[in-house]
C-alpha cells in the first residue's frame, strides 16, 4: 500500500500517557497534511514516533514497509525530519550541516555532495548563508537551514515541526510553496502548524489531535469548523468564505464554559 500508516501510536513519559492508542488515516502520496492541536497535545511526540525518533507502541509503514524494523541508514533516506528547533550550538557552517546532514543517509562523494547540498540551498533561497556559521543565523534563517537538511536527501517522507514558526511572510510562503511542490513530485509531507489560516491555505488534509488522539481528519473545510475548534481548542470561532473559494477562521474569544 502506498503512503504512510500510523495504527495505535501510544507513547507515555513516566506515567502519564501522552498518546493513546492514536490512529492516522493512509497519507498519502502527493497530500500535504497538516497536524494541529493545542499545545502538549502530542503533536511534536506524534512527528518524532513516525521519525522512529521517539519509543511508541503502535506501528508505522511507509508503503507498506515497517519503519521500525528498517536500517536506519534506509529510514534516513527514505525519511526527512525537521525539528521544532535547530541546535544552535555547533561550531559547523550553513553548507556543511547540509552536507553533513546529505551524508548521513547516502554514500556519495565529496564533490558531488557539495554540489547537491549548494543546489538545495539556491531553491531555498538561502545560497548566500552557506558560509555563515549556524551560531550565527537568526531564528527564521537557521529554519530554513534546518528546511535545506531535511530535503537534501530527497526523502519520500517529509516530517516538518512548526516548519514557518520564525519565518516572515515572504518566507512563509517559500517554505509552503516548497512543501506543495515537493507533495506534487509524488512525497508524502506531514507538518504541524499552528496557523490555522496557513492550513486552511495550503493541506490537502488536517488531522486535530486533542487527548492524545485524532479527533478529527479530513479537508480544511471539514475539519475547521466552529464546533470542533470549540471542543478543541476551547475557542469560539467563526469559518468564513473568501475569495477565491478559500475559508478564513475568526476566532472571537474564548468559549463560554457549559
Ligand atoms: N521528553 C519528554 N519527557 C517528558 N515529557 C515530555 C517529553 N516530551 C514531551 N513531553 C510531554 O508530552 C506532552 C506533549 O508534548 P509535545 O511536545 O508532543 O506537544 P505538542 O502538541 O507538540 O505541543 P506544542 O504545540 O506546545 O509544541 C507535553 O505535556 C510534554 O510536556
Amino acid at each position: 500500500m502506498q503512503g504512510l500508516l500510523a495504527q495505535g501510536i501510544s507513547v507515555r513519559f513516566g506515567a502519564r500517557p501522552v498518546l493513546q492508542g492514536l490512529d492516522l488515516p493512509l497519507l498519502r502520496p502527493g497530500e500535504v497534511t497538516v497536524l494541529a492541536g493545542p499545545n502538549a497535545a502530542g503533536k511534536s511526540t506524534l512527528l518524532r514516533a513516525i521519525a522512529q525518533l521517539q519509543p511508541h507502541g503502535g506501528r508505522v509503514t511507509l508503503d507498506g514497509q515497517d519503519l521500525a524494523h528498517m536500517p536506519a541508514r534506509d529510514r534516513s533516506r527514505l525519511v526527512g525530519f525537521m525539528p521544532q528547533t535547530l541546535p544552535g550550538a555547533s561550531s559547523l557552517v550553513a553548507l556543511e550541516s547540509v552536507i553533513a546532514a546529505l551524508r548521513a543517509g547516502a554514500t556519495i562523494g565529496a564533490r558531488q555532495a557539495d554540489h547537491a547540498a549548494l543546489a538545495v540551498m539556491e531553491k531555498l533561497g538561502i545560497a548566500a548563508l552557506a558560509l555563515e556559521p549556524l551560531s550565527a543565523l537568526s531564528g527564521g534563517q537557521r529554519q530554513m537551514v534546518s528546511l535545506a537538511q531535511a530535503i537534501v536527501r530527497d526523502p519520500r517522507l517529509l516530517l516538518l515541526d512548526e516548519p514557518t514558526s520564525a519565518l516572515d511572510l515572504a518566507r512563509q510562503v517559500r517554505l509552503l510553496s516548497e512543501l506543495r511542490r515537493l507533495a506534487g513530485e509524488g512525497r508524502i509531507v506531514v507538518a504541524v502548524l499552528h496557523d490555522l489560516a496557513l492550513a486552511a491555505q495550503w493541506a490537502d488534509r488536517i488531522v486535530l489531535l486533542h487527548d492524545g488522539r485524532t479527533h478529527a481528519e479530513g479537508r480544511p473545510e471539514e475539519v475547521l469548523t466552529p464546533a470542533l475548534l470549540a471542543q478543541v481548542y476551547g475557542v469560539e470561532a467563526r469559518v468564513e468564505r473568501c475569495s477565491r473559494g478559500r475559508i478564513m477562521v475568526l476566532i472571537d474569544g474564548e468559549h463560554a464554559p457549559g
